[in-house]
């Protein structure tokens, strides 16, 4: 569960997240749908405790996370826009790497299953990260969360710069972890791959959350008319 009250971050005299109210349950995908400068990640930032806010209460599940990033940030896993593997690393040896510094150690087969369920093929496991396309390294990211039973997942902008068929790959993904009880939250500009992935939508327009919605009841280009017409107003 992601709950934000009233959430609020200012730089300087500049608010960028004005009162943030959020309520986002288990097997839920919600996306949060805004320009550049909306305020996305400075809100992805706050749940993840990196940013402090000005004002407002960040819950993962049972714990408030405002006072205690640190246990949140272990039942959360993000995956920025650009996930950074270690190059020179294969998909396993980086999945083995980042779970052995979250304190977990699986066995090869296990470290293989983690990424086989993220939908890297098998063929891919020991080949360099270096030689990974953008779509195969972001599966490595998720793989990285799910191994560490992640409960929370937070995407920054995940669509970007994947061809229609990574895309599409990991619009099944998110569903699968959402049907297995994970919370999801990503943070887009991309009206379409939003509005096919996630249960409900949100739109924030500079730091202020305008309309939210369920994806159910618009077809995409009626999403993308509304979402146009409060980026004109
Ligand atoms: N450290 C900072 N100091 C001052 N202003 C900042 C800082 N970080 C972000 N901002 C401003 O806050 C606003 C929200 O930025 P944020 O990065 O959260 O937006 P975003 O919706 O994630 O945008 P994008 O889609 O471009 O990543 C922007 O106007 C940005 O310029």
């Amino acid at each position: 569960m992601i709950q934000t009250i009233e959430l609020t971050k200012k730089y300087g005299d500049f608010t960028a997240l004005d009162k943030l109210n959020l309520s986002i349950k288990e097997g839920e995908i919600f996306g949060l749908l805004g320009a550049n400068g909306a305020g996305k990640s400075t809100a992805i930032n706050m749940l993840l405790g990196f940013l402090n806010p000005d004002s407002g209460k960040v819950q993962i599940n049972d714990i408030d996370a405002t006072k205690n990033a640190k246990d949140a940030r272990k039942i959360i896993g993000y995956i920025p826009e650009n996930v950074n593997l270690y190059p020179y690393l294969s998909g396993v040896e980086n999945l083995d790497y980042f779970c052995r510094l979250a304190g977990l150690k699986y066995s090869k087969t296990e470290l293989q299953d983690f990424l086989a369920s993220c939908g890297l093929q098998s063929e891919a496991n020991d080949q360099k990260v270096s030689a990974y396309s953008k779509g195969m390294r972001q599966k490595v990211g998720i793989a990285i969360a799910y191994a560490k039973k992640a409960k929370v997942y937070l995407l920054d902008e995940p669509a970007s710069g994947l061809d229609p068929l990574a895309s599409k790959e990991l619009s099944i993904l998110l569903k699968k972890l959402a049907s297995e009880g994970a919370t999801i939250l990503m943070a887009s500009h991309d009206i379409f791959r939003v509005r096919e992935v996630c249960n409900r939508i949100g739109i924030l327009k500079s730091g202020i959350l305008v309309k939210e919605l369920y994806a159910k009841d618009v077809s995409a280009n009626e999403l993308e008319t509304l979402y146009l017409k409060f980026m004109q107003n």
